[in-house]
């Protein structure tokens, strides 16, 4: 079980845009406090730029807050040693707004790949594919082992990368912007599956434009707006602000 606390946490790049006497930092988020439990679904929105891939990734550890802290489960992960942090990366499963399958590996070498890089033990080779049947057949991708990136469609890629980031069974699930470009009965079809992936006990935590479907979902819904967290409503809509 694991619950996410951030406290008062900022994190600042360096304004690469400015000329003259302008900002020298640019706000990625500022000063967040937000927990979340073991087992919630949660949509991140805002608009571009709010700050929701940066509280992404200060939330899988991808990212280090300049100030406040990231807890898990009560635990700094400032202060994991760098040894230890191999036991933070499991916890989390991740699909990036970019494509990240390797193009030139099949959808089985792709999710293989990751089960060996990854940090959950399988007993055997056996089991790992085993594993892989099991989440191809959650994304509805059985027996496309053998098919190349190119050959799928968007929708399809997205599917895959998602069976690749439930291979190793992490408890919390990150995905930034996973439907945009997508027609709607692909956004559907994803949509439920994480319904069901979260109904079996997985957090969900993703950020999206998807306004229609957040509406009709009716998730708890955090809204940045300029790096600050001016919403957070359960059974919230798209744009809730309190
Ligand atoms: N690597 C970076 N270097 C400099 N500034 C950055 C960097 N990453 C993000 N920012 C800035 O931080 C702010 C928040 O960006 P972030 O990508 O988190 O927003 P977002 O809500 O995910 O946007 P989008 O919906 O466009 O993906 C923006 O002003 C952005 O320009």
């Amino acid at each position: 079980m694991s619950t996410i606390t951030l406290e008062n946490v900022s994190k600042y790049y360096k304004n690469k845009r400015r000329s003259g006497a302008g900002n020298r930092y640019e706000v990625g988020v500022e000063n967040i406090n937000l927990t979340i439990g073991q087992g919630e679904f949660v949509f991140i929105t805002g608009s571009s730029g709010a700050g929701k891939s940066t509280l992404l990734g200060l939330i899988s550890g991808r990212l280090k807050p300049d100030r406040g802290r990231v807890l898990l489960d009560g635990v700094n992960t400032a202060r994991i040693l760098p040894w230890h942090r191999e036991r933070i990366a499991p916890l989390f499963g991740n699909v990036a707004q970019e494509h990240t399958l390797i193009r030139k590996m099949t959808v089985e070498e792709n999710l293989l790949l990751a089960a060996r890089v990854g940090r959950r033990r399988f007993e055997s080779e056996k089991e790992m594919k085993e594993r892989l049947k099991k989440v191809l057949g959650l994304v509805g991708f059985s027996g496309m082992e053998r098919r190349y990136p190119v050959e799928m469609s968007v929708g399809e890629y997205r599917c895959v990368e998602l069976a690749r980031a439930l291979i190793n069974s992490p408890p919390i699930l990150v995905l930034d912007e996973i439907t945009a470009n997508l027609d709607d009965d692909s956004i559907w079809d994803i949509f439920h599956l994480l319904t069901e992936i979260n109904r079996r006990g997985t957090t969900v935590i993703m950020a999206t434009h998807a306004s229609r479907y957040v509406n009709i979902m009716r998730r708890r819904v955090v809204t940045l707006v300029d790096g600050q967290i001016l919403g957070d409503v359960q059974k919230g809509k798209y744009g809730d602000v309190i």
